[in-house]
């Protein structure tokens, strides 16, 4: 059987989750700092380590079968990859961003100005789809610092918290792309069994994650109301209790409409309610 190869970062924003991920599908590997590449124990991948810029290139050329990266590298890199799940970690936003004291309030006054960024690519095409002709300056980090030092009059660079832009005087001023960790694969690999096998382990994780396991009690005379107010896989588990006309309800609630649902439970008349996490769900 061919073994897989999948991408990571090696260290950064990045890595911690990615590695995470991995575990949580049930694979065993080594996470030495010093080695670039880890064989998997118990499945037939190994763990290549890598800088994030280098991954969309290395699954497109076949080196990896797979990758996980950022979607502002992969457009900024302008690859042929399929793109096969995302991952919901490492989200940001690439903006524009301007000196507090600034004097550009539109986004055409960007005409003629010069914009610093690590993101030449995706900016050419936002300032082109905006009908825009500036100077973008292409620097390889510590973007923020650039228009203090009057290097440029705007940046594009990204962005979460905005704690770093707040810090050196900036202020976002336009959304160019929101991105997050993709999981990515080469177009027409041929190892497309254990492929598919990986993807459905990393599901599993992540609906897994999205939702908690719920068990309550109820009088049963209550029970129509509590089960309209649950989603379940198919539909919840119902088991009686020692205490006469009282049962046990077992389901799964999804984590985003979480408080609202134990709110409209409790009023309902549930008791005992009892929150755990999943580890996997196998649809
Ligand atoms: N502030 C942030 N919050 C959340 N995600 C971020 C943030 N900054 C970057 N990311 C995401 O994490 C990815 C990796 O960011 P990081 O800063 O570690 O990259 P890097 O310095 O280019 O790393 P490398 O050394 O691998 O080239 C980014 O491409 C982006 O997708
Ligand atoms: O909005 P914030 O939460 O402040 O995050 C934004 C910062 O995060 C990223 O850099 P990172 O810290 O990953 O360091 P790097 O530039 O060395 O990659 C990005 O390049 C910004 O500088
Ligand atoms: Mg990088």
């Amino acid at each position: 059987m061919k073994t897989l190869k999948i991408a990571i970062q090696k260290s950064g924003r990045l890595n911690e989750k990615s590695v995470e991920l991995l575990k949580n599908c049930g694979l065993n590997f080594e996470n030495y700092k010093s080695s670039l590449i880890s064989p998997v124990s118990n499945f037939p991948l190994e763990i290549l380590f890598l800088r994030d810029d280098d991954i969309p290139e290395y699954v497109q050329d076949g080196i990896a079968d797979l990758g996980i990266v950022g979607e502002n590298v992969i457009q900024e890199t302008e690859v042929e990859v399929a793109y096969l799940q995302k991952l919901g970690f490492g989200k940001c936003s690439l903006k524009i961003a301007i000196t507090n004291n600034s004097d550009i309030e539109d986004i055409k006054q960007l005409e003629g100005r010069s914009i610093a960024t690590t993101y030449p690519v995706i900016l050419d095409k936002f300032l082109k789809d905006n009908s825009i002709s500036a100077d973008i300056r292409t620097i390889s980090g510590s973007v923020e610092i650039s228009p203090g030092l009057g290097l440029s009059d705007a940046i594009c660079d990204l962005v979460s918290t905005g704690g770093t832009l707040k810090s050196n005087g900036l202020k976002p001023f336009a959304d160019v792309m929101s991105s997050e960790a993709v999981l990515i694969g080469r177009k027409g690999s041929e190892n497309e069994l254990l492929i598919q096998e990986l993807i459905q382990r990393v599901q599993s994780v992540l609906r897994a994650k999205e939702t908690k396991y719920v068990v309550l009690n109820i009088n049963r005379d209550n029970l129509d109301k509590v089960l309209d107010l649950l989603p379940g896989v198919k539909s919840p588990t119902v088991v009686p209790l020692a205490e006469a006309n009282w049962v046990a309800v077992h389901t799964v609630i999804p984590e985003r409409d979480f408080w609202e649902r134990i709110t409209g439970l409790k009023q309902a008349g549930a008791q005992g309610i009892v929150v755990m996490p999943i580890e996997k769900i196998i649809l």
